[in-house]
């Protein structure tokens, strides 16, 4: 551990508390500020972990506005600062107020010194665990994938796939739900390939219609056909020396299906209306949601065009399939939209915690995403709860059909919610389930989370 002492900003206007503060709290290396400008300078410059903050600032110093101003500007800066927010023994709305925005605490005029050194003692204590905390996060879900977030077995044995076929030119065919991150695995092995500096080209089969499709992928001559004023080239060949991404291929109508099998086998496209090849050097990716197997049962995929589709197949699991993902996507797109929205939110309640792990996620990743943007701008305090969420706890999955089964279920889920209880530290969650750490380091391993 360093001797380095701790900073603390204060920020005071009354140069006899400066003084009084300054004395009591020898223990910390104090920055002091006047006024909220002189505030936010030093803020940037010594980036302090607790902030001791007078909300009777000037100019407004019989008032609170200028001090809520500042405990604004100071957590929109740096939205994991503790700020202690200190008022006169008679503002408690204001103390409330300054609460709701996302002060840590709140401490009352006149000082006690004891109860003030105790308070930043705990408030530095959350703010080194909370630091801790987003340190093993990152680590946790560091892929090598950029913008996937992961920490859970089955998905980090995906990404491993993924960084061993990338740089292969094989083609692969990505299975799973919607909304389980097929186009970010896509991209994935294209930004792994030699081919990263080249195009990526995604083509949604499912969403063009049947008759455009084939003029699409393949491009067209002047005056192919009514309408076709100028020669195009199709998306294929746009991506020639990059990545084809097909997204959903089994929607890919029969005749289509011969066509793409050809230029698979031959790798060389004629344009609509033209009379030559073109040779196309694409890596192909293609993915689907479908039961490919049942379609070429009921004959509705060709079964040749399958095997050269899936000489590398992977199968993505559905979200409820991830021990531990919920709550560390949950929290990963919590951040991205309260920095998107400029707004200080602080996490998650128990109780929304709770459902965001019990929740079946049918749509997955993107569901996750869209209802944590929704709560995000929606939620009226600085936690989001299950309300925001809008999710009823009781849509469990389905229950483990053996004793195994469920012992590892119900560690897997004290662990999850221990550790989101505790903001990821073990020390902690090791002591809120009773056990040492160790204990837990190698639950953690029996139960495959990292
Ligand atoms: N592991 C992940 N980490 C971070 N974001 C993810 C992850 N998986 C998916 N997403 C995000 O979720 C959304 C849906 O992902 P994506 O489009 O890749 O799913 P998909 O399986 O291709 O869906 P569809 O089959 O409906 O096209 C995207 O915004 C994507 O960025």
């Amino acid at each position: 551990m360093s001797d380095a002492k701790e900073k603390i900003l204060l920020v005071e206007d009354d140069p006899g508390l400066q003084k009084q503060l300054k004395w009591s709290l020898g223990d910390y290396e104090l920055v002091v500020a006047a006024d909220r400008d002189s505030a936010i300078a030093q803020l940037r410059r010594h980036e302090p972990p607790v902030v001791l903050l007078d909300l009777g600032l000037p100019p407004d110093v019989d008032g609170a506005t200028e001090g809520l101003a500042a405990l604004q500007q100071i957590l929109s800066l740096a939205p994991a600062t503790k700020v202690i927010v200190v008022t006169g023994n008679l503002d408690r709305s204001n103390a409330v107020k300054a609460i709701h925005l996302g002060a840590y605490d709140f401490f009352q005029k006149p000082f006690d010194p004891d109860v003030l050194a105790l308070m930043i003692a705990r408030a530095l204590h959350l703010h080194a665990l909370e630091r801790e905390n987003r340190q093993l996060l990152a680590q946790q879900s560091r892929s090598s994938l950029q913008g996937l977030i992961t920490s859970s077995e089955p998905m980090l044995k995906i990404c491993r796939t993924i960084e061993k076929v990338a740089p292969a030119n094989a083609t692969v065919l990505l299975l799973g739900e919607s909304g389980t991150g097929k186009e970010v695995l896509a991209r994935g092995v294209h930004e792994l390939s030699p081919r990263a500096g080249k195009r990526f080209v995604a083509i949604n089969c499912a969403a063009i219609p049947d008759t455009l499709l084939e003029s699409e992928l393949f491009g067209y001559e002047k005056g192919a056909f009514t309408g076709a004023a100028k020669q195009t080239i199709g998306r294929i060949e746009y991506a020639n020396e990059g990545t084809l991404f097909l997204d959903e291929i089994g929607d890919l109508p029969m005749p289509l299906q011969a066509k793409l099998l050809r230029f698979l086998q031959e790798r060389v496209i004629e344009r609509l209306g033209g009379r030559g090849e073109i040779p196309v050097d694409v890596r192909v990716v293609c993915a689907t949601h479908r039961d490919l197997a049942a379609m070429i049962q009921e004959g509705n995929f060709r079964e040749d065009l399958y095997y050269r589709l899936s000489e590398i197949s992977v199968k993505i699991p559905p979200l409820r399939e991830r021990p531990g993902d919920a709550v560390l996507l949950a929290q990963a797109f919590l951040d991205r939209y309260a920095r998107e929205l400029g707004r200080t939110l602080r996490g998650f309640t128990a109780d929304a915690l709770s459902v965001l792990e019990a929740h079946a996620w049918p749509g997955n990743v993107r569901e996750m995403e869209n209802l944590i943007k929704r709560a995000a701008i929606m939620a009226d305090g600085t936690q989001i709860t299950a309300a925001d969420l809008g999710l009823e706890l009781g849509e469990a999955e389905p229950q483990p059909f053996n004793l195994r089964q469920a012992r590892e279920h119900a560690e897997r889920q004290a662990v999850s919610r221990a550790l989101a209880h505790s903001d990821g530290s073990i020390a902690q969650a090791a002591e809120l389930l009773g056990i040492t750490r160790p204990t837990l380091y190698d639950l953690m391993a029996k139960i495959g989370m990292k």
